[in-house]
């Protein structure tokens, strides 16, 4: 569970890039923050994580927490699985290295993400969204009961995507963590999220059912850009994606009727 009270941080004077900000996210339950670059995304996820301090107001959390960060780099010594068992550095003593359980743990956790093949890879010559998924690993291996993820699928392809979208459904499922992360896409909201916070730049916020909050209407008025939602009825599912109209391009001419 994450309880945030009241909660407001800025960096400049007059510059609130968010205010009054109650809201709890409950274990067993995802939920999702979207907002326009720069609204405070990461400044909260930071704030929850304990690396920085808010300004005003207070955030309680059952249990440890995991964070998976946007990205990372490390010393390139590091090779996929000594980045998964730095998450283990919880269970460590000060100058002790990983045992045996740590290690199996480690792979464990490898194997959620589909990566064991990876292991011994150095870790800053893998691509961005194996590292996503290293960094994903990482905070699995730490047992962590809040799992509090930044754009977790930004550089990861479509499969990689519903791989993470799943295993999110499932931690919070049958293990019963609290998952929050921050995303730009809507429809990874909309798949997964029960709640979802949408910030917006004058430090106002959207708080509520994911279904009631990311609405047409919101998202057009959040992103100035005009949105419709479309949703899919395939075989076994159900899925909601949300198109942006930019005006790239006009109607194409219909090319189907035979002249
Ligand atoms: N340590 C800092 N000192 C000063 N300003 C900061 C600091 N960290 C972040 N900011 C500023 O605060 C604002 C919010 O940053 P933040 O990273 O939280 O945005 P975000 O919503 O996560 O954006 P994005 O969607 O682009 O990742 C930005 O204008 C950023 O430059």
């Amino acid at each position: 569970m994450i309880r945030i009270e009241n909660a407001g941080h800025r960096f400049r004077p007059e510059h609130w890039l968010f205010r009054e900000l109650s809201v709890t996210f409950p274990s067993g339950r995802i939920a999702a923050i979207l907002g326009p670059n720069g609204c405070g995304k990461t400044t909260l996820l930071r704030a929850i994580c304990g690396s920085l301090v808010l300004a005003e107001g207070s955030i309680a959390i059952d249990g440890h927490v995991g964070f998976v960060p946007q990205a990372l780099t490390a010393d390139q010594s590091y090779c996929a699985i000594d980045m998964v068992l730095l998450g283990r550095s919880r269970y460590l003593g000060r100058f002790s290295s990983p045992g045996r359980k740590d290690r199996e743990r480690a792979y464990e956790c490898l194997e959620e993400v589909g990566l064991v093949s990876l292991a011994e890879q150095r870790y800053d010559r893998l691509s961005g969204g194996q590292r996503q998924l290293i960094l994903l690993a990482r905070a699995l291996a730490s047992d962590c009961k809040v799992l509090v993820l930044d754009e977790p699928a930004s550089a990861l392809d479509i499969a990689n995507q519903g791989v993470v979208l799943r295993l999110l459904l499932r931690l919070a499922g049958s293990l019963g963590l609290t998952v929050l992360f921050t995303t730009h896409h809507p429809d990874h909201a909309i798949g997964i999220a029960d709640t979802t916070l949408l910030m917006q730049r004058d430090a106002a916020h959207i708080t509520g059912p994911t279904e009631t909050v990311l609405t047409e209407g919101n998202l057009t008025r959040m992103y100035g850009v005009p949105v419709r939602r479309v949703d899919v009825d395939a075989d076994e599912e159900t899925a909601a994606a949300i198109v942006p109209l930019h005006g790239l391009r006009t109607k194409l001419p219909d090319l189907s009727v035979e002249r």
